[in-house]
């Protein structure tokens, strides 16, 4: 794994839970201390809700080892890049994997957006690069976006899948692009409905009490961008109007305000919602 954030450290707790052996890698010290705390606390959960039938805790942490060199990754068979979204820095950390890994090694990417190929051109492998949108939480949410770029090998896709279903995960394969399926929609709807918070048309409770009402959605607009995590929305929005062209992607004033603010969503305590 490369980044220890939320999604590096959930999908690094999904393969440690399923058995396999996981290096990850963050240069940021206390990024690692919070992952392996946050590791810690989904562990203990699972054993609260009566998820017993699993590994005990101690072996799945045993499992994981935390490192700040990305030269560690020398002898990984699949590397899941998980840093934020930002289309200079990902195309960085894959030009590094290629000359770090083995040949074989599968490169896969956990970008909401920027699309595979893009990445894959910063390799010399672009047959072994391969998009996994893991949705968060990662230990709980069982399907998987799978990106399937111009270049990818069939036995890459192969590869991939294989691996989500060690994890116990289903993996629906969609074709490469901006935002693939889910966020090239996802993204839209959350400008939007921010964007109408901000010109008064409704507040945020009520924004997602309409989603989730009128339209069953287990969690409106907001609140998904929330759990999301406000800062990446952001980031994910600026990548897809960059690459797009389309302003409806452009991250709205009220998202900009709270992301300056620092209110990022559940995980700073506030962010279109508040969380005690
Ligand atoms: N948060 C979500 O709900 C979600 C869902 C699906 C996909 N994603 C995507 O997953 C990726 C990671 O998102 P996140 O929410 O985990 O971000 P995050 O900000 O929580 O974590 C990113 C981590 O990467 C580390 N990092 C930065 N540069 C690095 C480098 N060069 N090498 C190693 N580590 C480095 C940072 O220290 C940080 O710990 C993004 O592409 C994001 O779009 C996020």
């Amino acid at each position: 794994m490369v980044g220890a954030g939320t999604m590096g450290a959930g999908v690094a707790e999904s393969l440690a839970r399923a058995g396999h052996d996981v290096t990850v890698v963050d240069p940021d010290q206390q990024a690692v201390e919070q992952a392996r705390s946050r590791m810690r606390d989904s562990l203990r959960l699972a054993i609260l809700l009566g998820r017993t039938g699993g590994p005990k805790p101690a072996e799945v942490t045993a499992r994981v080892h935390w490192t700040g060199q990305i030269t560690d990754l020398r002898d990984a068979s699949v590397v899941i890049e998980c840093v934020p979204e930002r289309i200079d820095l990902k195309e960085k950390v894959f030009a590094e994997l290629d000359r770090v890994c083995a040949p074989g090694t599968l490169l896969a990417s956990c970008t909401s957006g920027i699309p595979v190929d893009r990445l894959a051109a910063s390799t010399t492998r672009p047959d072994q690069v391969v998009g996994l949108h893991f949705m968060n939480p990662a230990p709980l949410k069982d399907t998987v976006e799978v990106v399937r770029g111009p270049r990818t090998s069939p036995q890459s896709l192969d590869r991939a899948l294989a691996l989500l279903t060690s994890l116990g995960k289903t993996g629906i394969v969609v074709g490469d692009g901006p935002g693939f399926l889910l966020n090239r929609v996802l993204m839209l709807c959350i400008a939007e409905a921010a964007a109408a918070v901000g010109d008064g048309i409704a507040d945020a409770d009520t924004t997602d009490a309409l989603f989730e009402g009128c339209l069953g959605h287990p969690m409106g607009p907001l609140r998904t961008a929330d759990l999301i995590g406000l800062d990446n929305v952001h980031d994910t929005m600026t990548a897809l109007c960059e690459l797009t062209g389309d302003d409806h992607y452009r991250p709205p004033a009220t998202l900009v305000a709270l992301v300056e603010a620092g209110h990022l969503g559940r995980k700073t305590g506030r962010g279109f919602h508040e969380y005690r």
